[in-house]
């Protein structure tokens, strides 16, 4: 048993158009996924984030929750086409939505950590081209001013982007994401006005916010896995790994794209959109990198003619997501960002958690002990970094409560809190009741 010190933030995560709802309240103007949740197919069920935890409404009954779970910081996003509905047009009643929720944060005791992008692109940038066209990094710019302006003093940490590959490649590759392209040479492309934009909003926060605020961005990593000792399938693992890794970390933190990768997607798609001073912006120092963790990957050689790498199935406890629970890899991921990319940069795990069949039981609690055996299993990886002198200085667990899934609509349920959507009713998991001990002990 070892204790997390005092210092080290406990928290929770949710993003914008997962929890909020509202989605035409107060000046709000339709997303990319207010629109593609409305296109035949793309969600299940046709799900949307019309009315979703509700949370825009309900959130002072949330901070509580919080506060009674001992909750330290709660990472949120900020829904950017509420605070610029039409392209230049700026929307004050946006804002005053997030002046009340921190001003809640704040009087409990909770420090908010807010993500400036969680994937919800005003439908106007992207009827104007979105992350394909360039001028999204000014357009992305004069979004973050406002923010700084507005929230900077009572908001001290900040998150450029929640996991850029998920912008790119899952939604213009993939296309499993809005906006459902799949074009690998739109994804680079995407890719790098992304990272730009993220350079952007560092340039202009050094600017203007004081030195005890800080700015991170959030990636989802993952370590990569050959199938067999084949070269084959150890090449495979080389390029899955470029494709989720390095593509980001290496411009972020080495100011260069990763060569391999580079010259693989040149052969499909257009990389001469790189001009001079781009990786200057990208690479710019950061205060923290949060880390999204969900699953490990084990790949062979495949034949898609592409990435020619192919995730298998392997034989091991997976959530309903069917991701595999390979709490190791949290420590492996920690441990080479440390000694290959950020050193002794302080770390966040922005995001951990999983998906499990809950249901509300007749005693009226949800008891999900695999979840509770998910967290405890990770938060031991987690401190085990630290006692190898990792310097990890927080954790928020995904997610507060059950929301908006993407392209699994509501069919998944990721929170610590149980939520019945027909009312809205918040019921604490055995999670919950978990998490707070661990908070209360700091023992693990
Ligand atoms: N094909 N395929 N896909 C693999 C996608 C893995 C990466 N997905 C994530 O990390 C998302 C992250 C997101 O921030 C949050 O908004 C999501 O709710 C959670 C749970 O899904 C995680």
């Amino acid at each position: 048993m070892s204790d997390f010190n005092k210092d080290f933030l406990f928290g929770v995560a949710t993003a914008s158009y997962q929890v909020e709802g509202a989605y035409n309240e107060d000046g709000r103007s339709m997303s990319i996924w207010d629109t593609f949740c409305r296109q035949d197919g793309k969600v299940y069920k046709g799900h949307n984030g019309d009315v979703a935890c509700d949370h825009y409404h309900l959130y002072k009954d949330d901070v509580k929750m919080m506060k009674d779970l001992g909750i330290e910081a709660y990472r949120f996003s900020i829904a950017w086409p509420r605070i610029f509905p039409e392209k230049g047009h700026y929307n004050p009643k946006g804002i005053d939505f997030y002046k009340r929720l921190t001003d809640e944060l704040l009087k409990n005791d909770i420090k908010p950590f807010v993500t400036i992008y969680h994937w919800d692109l005003p439908q106007w940038a992207d009827d104007l081209g979105g992350w394909l066209n360039r001028e999204v990094v000014d357009w992305f710019g004069e979004y973050v001013s406002k923010l700084f302006n507005e929230l900077g003093g009572y908001i001290r940490n900040w998150i450029t982007l929640n996991e850029p590959w998920c912008s790119s490649f899952l939604s213009y590759f993939i296309g499993e994401h809005a906006p459902g392209h799949k074009d690998l040479g739109e994804a680079v492309l995407v890719s790098h006005n992304l990272l730009l934009a993220h350079g952007k909003a560092v340039e202009i926060f050094r600017d203007i916010n004081s030195s005890d605020s800080k700015i991170g961005i959030t990636l989802n990593l993952n370590e990569v896995f050959p199938a067999t000792d084949s070269p084959e399938d150890k090449a495979a693992a080389r390029i899955a790994d470029g494709f989720q890794n390095r593509w980001f970390l290496d411009p972020i933190f080495k100011g260069e794209y990763p060569k391999d990768m580079l010259e693989l997607f040149g052969k499909y798609a257009k990389t001469d959109f790189i001009t001079d001073g781009d990786l200057k912006r990208i690479s710019q120092k950061l205060d923290f990198l949060g880390v999204n963790y969900y699953t490990r990957a084990v790949v062979k050689k495949g034949n898609d003619g592409i990435l020619n790498a192919e995730q298998i199935d392997v034989d091991n406890e997976k959530t309903e997501m069917g991701w595999e629970v390979y709490p190791e890899s949290l420590y492996n991921i920690l441990m080479r960002l440390k000694n290959e990319y950020t050193f002794d940069l302080p770390l966040y795990i922005t995001e951990n958690g999983a998906a499990y069949k809950d249901v509300v039981s007749d005693d009226g609690h949800v008891h999900d002990e695999k979840r509770v055996e998910f967290l405890k299993k990770h938060f031991k990886q987690a401190k085990r970094f630290i006692d190898d002198g990792g310097n990890l200085r927080g954790y928020f667990v995904w997610s507060l409560m059950d929301n908006f899934e993407w392209a699994h609509g509501y069919s998944k349920r990721f929170g610590i809190v149980y939520v019945d959507y027909e009312t809205e009713k918040r019921i604490l998991k055995d999670s919950a009741l978990w998490y707070k001990n661990l908070i209360s002990t700091r023992t693990i």
